[in-house]
């Protein structure tokens, strides 16, 4: 185990609402790293996508980070962070990334700082514990095969930020159905070069949890108990989240792809 290199895992998505499927990626993805016996994964973020981000039904990110907080109550390693949430606009996902590896980096460093205060004798014990801790986490992207897919809308993504996801960071992506994941990297130049940074997770027990059937599900009054968290039920009906109206929000926001990088002040850097 010592020689590992330590992972943190990062989630991108509306999660609106967190589903099932959602925390099972990151069982799945832990499994795979694990099994590759390169990699020991120390922690997973999920990360709900700003307001902005204007897709049709998006209900407000205060309620997707708390349906999140409350389905996660039952991990002991995934939690959710709402930095990209609070952003004033809609972000890039490069630059959620960008700011999760600064985090960790951050991190790091005041734990060497923290351990450099200590006598020698603590500071061995402690090393040889938490060697994981001590060396810098590597942070992948953590996605389901429809996701990868998204690569491809015109305008939807900045190719150099694409490489910089696969390059300096890395994917994990879970199969999904009505995707192929590996066609897809077959098929483009970039994704294929940067191959050996992509982690392809089967999920072999197929399942076709969507947030959006959630949703209609909810709409119509009908059951998602086993779906999602029986607290995020109670919060979304103590709360009257999902109606025929939250339905409606950003309705008609056909140019959304094209919106998110045409006319918004972005203000991190590119
Ligand atoms: O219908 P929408 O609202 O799009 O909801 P969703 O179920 O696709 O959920 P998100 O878009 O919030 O997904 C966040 C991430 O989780 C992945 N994901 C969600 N459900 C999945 C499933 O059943 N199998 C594999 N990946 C899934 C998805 O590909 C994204 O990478
Ligand atoms: N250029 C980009 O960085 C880019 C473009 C489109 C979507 N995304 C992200 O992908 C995720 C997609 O989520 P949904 O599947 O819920 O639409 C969101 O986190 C969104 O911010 C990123
Ligand atoms: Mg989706």
């Amino acid at each position: 185990m010592k020689s590992r290199i330590p992972l943190i895992l990062l989630a991108c998505g509306s999660f609106n609402p967190i589903t099932n499927m959602h925390m099972r990626l990151f069982e799945l993805a832990r499994d795979h790293l694990h099994q590759t016996g390169r990699y020991q994964v120390i922690e997973g973020i999920i990360s709900p996508v700003n307001d902005g981000y204007g897709k049709k039904g998006l209900v407000s990110a205060r309620h997707r980070v708390a349906m999140a907080k409350l389905a996660l109550g039952t991990s002991d390693w995934i939690r959710v962070d709402p930095w990209e949430s609070e952003q004033e606009t809609w972000i890039e996902t490069v630059k959620v990334l960008r700011h999760h590896y600064n985090e960790s980096l951050r991190l790091l460093q005041s734990k060497k700082e923290f351990m450099k205060n200590k006598r020698p004798i603590e500071r061995s014990a402690e090393d040889s514990l938490s060697y994981q801790y001590s060396v810098l986490p590597e942070l992948k992207l953590l996605c389901g095969a429809d996701f990868l897919q998204t690569f491809k809308t015109p305008n939807l993504w900045k190719e150099e930020h694409i490489t910089e996801v696969v390059e300096k960071f890395g994917l994990v992506c879970v199969s999904r159905a009505g995707s192929d994941p590996a066609q897809h990297i077959k098929e483009s130049e970039l994704l294929s070069k940067f191959q050996h940074n992509i982690f392809l997770v089967k999920e072999w027990i197929q399942n076709e949890i969507s947030a959006t059937q959630i949703r209609y599900a909810l709409c119509r009054g009908l059951s998602v108990k086993y779906l999602i968290p029986d607290s995020v039920i109670a919060y979304i009906t103590h709360h009257n989240i999902y109606t025929e109206e939250s339905e409606r929000k950003n309705e008609g926001d056909l140019l959304q792809p094209l919106k998110l990088h045409s006319s918004r002040v972005n203000p991190l850097n590119d």
